[in-house]
């Protein structure tokens, strides 16, 4: 098995990753835990669920399951709510643990839920998505949506552990692989430039599943999360590099509407647009905003925005949590590998990259 640390100021914890991992769920249980809720939804569940509820038999306590309705537009309050009703029905108390088994959409609202349930009790993260595997679950923010801005109610609230099967992945649509892929070819772009040309020497193999490939792709970008979050659990400098492509792509989704593109694909053309802007401003050079574009189109995510009312897209990225004092802040590149938090405070040169990066 490979096994990353997490070492952060309020705990520490590994994540496990292994081929077969769902089998071995046991192990990590606590050994004080009085019951167990596995929140899920039903496409996960009908295909994973036994693997795991078999595992956790030999442990002998009362376990409960939450299948909460599917899709970035039911990441909201009203779907945590469901988790509360059903906690409390069950007797849920302290020692209880929470699993959250899904993707990033199951993993943010389970995270949160356990970070206010009672204030405060344990959960693991059973990622099923390889964006979940490589991003969500690893790191502790936890969230749910408001209509005016992603991830807008949330918390920092670590995971006990974070177990990894990359057998699940056999059976994720090719476009989550894609979705994914994006957030994955971010740390080479933000923080390690070895990875990124590992990552363009090897997409075909990544993009097929091969499993060493994944592995060792899944293991190096939890390590880069683990290097960044460890040094900067509540984002107050360093941590806010990993939200490179999001304040374009967040607004994306926000005005699109949640759920029409996937957070990653939204991401994969934020940074695209982020590139251009750092061109414009850094002076990263043109070679590099094209080799970006390149990788994102093997990977097939898109390139272009979707069409939306420029005033509509620069006013959600004015509600993004890393502004301060109303200037809009961007995660930029001088170079590939290395990434700078930036103000810009020129409106025309961001109007020209919307209007000029829309279908
Ligand atoms: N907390 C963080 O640090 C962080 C980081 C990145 C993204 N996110 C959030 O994560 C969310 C996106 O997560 P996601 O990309 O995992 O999407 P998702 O959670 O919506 O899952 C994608 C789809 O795949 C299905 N699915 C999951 N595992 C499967 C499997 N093994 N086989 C078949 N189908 C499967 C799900 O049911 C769902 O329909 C967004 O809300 C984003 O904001 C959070
Ligand atoms: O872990 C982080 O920090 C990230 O920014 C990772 C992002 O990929 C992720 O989408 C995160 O949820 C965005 O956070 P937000 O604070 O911009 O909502
Ligand atoms: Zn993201």
């Amino acid at each position: 098995m490979n096994i990353v640390k997490v070492n952060t100021k309020s705990s520490c914890y590994n994540i496990n990753i292994s081929s077969g991992r769902l089998k071995h769920i046991n192990e990590s249980i606590p050994i004080d835990t009085t019951s167990i809720a596995i929140i899920t939804n039903n496409t996960i569940s009908s295909m994973y669920i036994d693997i795991i509820k078999s595992s956790l038999k030999s442990i002998h306590k009362p376990i409960i399951e939450i299948c909460l309705p599917e899709g970035e537009e039911y990441k909201n309050l009203h779907t945590l709510n469901i988790i509360f009703d059903n906690l409390l029905k069950n007797n849920f108390d302290r020692k209880s643990l929470l699993i959250a088994f899904g993707g990033g959409v199951i993993g943010d609202i389970t995270g949160f839920a356990a970070s206010v349930y009672m204030r405060g009790i344990r959960f693991i993260q059973i990622p099923t998505t390889l964006l979940a595997q490589i991003d969500s679950s690893v790191g502790g923010k936890t969230a749910v949506n408001h209509i005016l801005g992603k991830n807008m109610i949330g918390s920092f609230y670590q995971p006990i552990s974070v177990e990894i099967d990359i057998d699940v992945l056999n059976t994720l649509p090719k476009r989550e692989i894609s979705a994914g892929l994006a957030e994955m070819i971010k740390y080479g772009l933000i923080i390690d430039k070895n990875f990124w040309e590992w990552c363009e020497n090897h997409i075909k193999n990544l993009i097929n599943l091969d499993q060493n490939h994944l592995i060792y792709a899944i293991k190096r970008s939890c390590e880069l999360k683990s290097f960044v979050v460890s040094k900067d659990e509540k984002e107050n400098n360093l941590r806010a590099i990993l939200n490179f492509g999001h304040t374009f792509g967040h607004a994306i989704e926000s005005v699109l509407g949640y759920g029409k593109w996937l957070h990653g694909e939204a991401v994969a053309c934020g940074m695209i647009q982020a590139a251009e802007l750092s061109s414009n401003i850094l002076n990263l050079k043109r070679s590099d905003v094209e080799r970006i574009r390149s990788m994102i189109k093997n990977i097939n995510c898109p390139i272009l925005a979707p069409k939306i009312d420029i005033e509509k897209w620069l006013h959600a990225m004015k509600v993004d949590k890393k502004n301060t004092n109303g200037e809009i802040n961007f995660v930029l590149l001088p170079e590939i590998g290395s990434s700078i938090i930036k103000s810009v405070s020129n409106k025309d040169i961001i109007n020209t990259i919307l209007i000029t990066s829309t279908i």
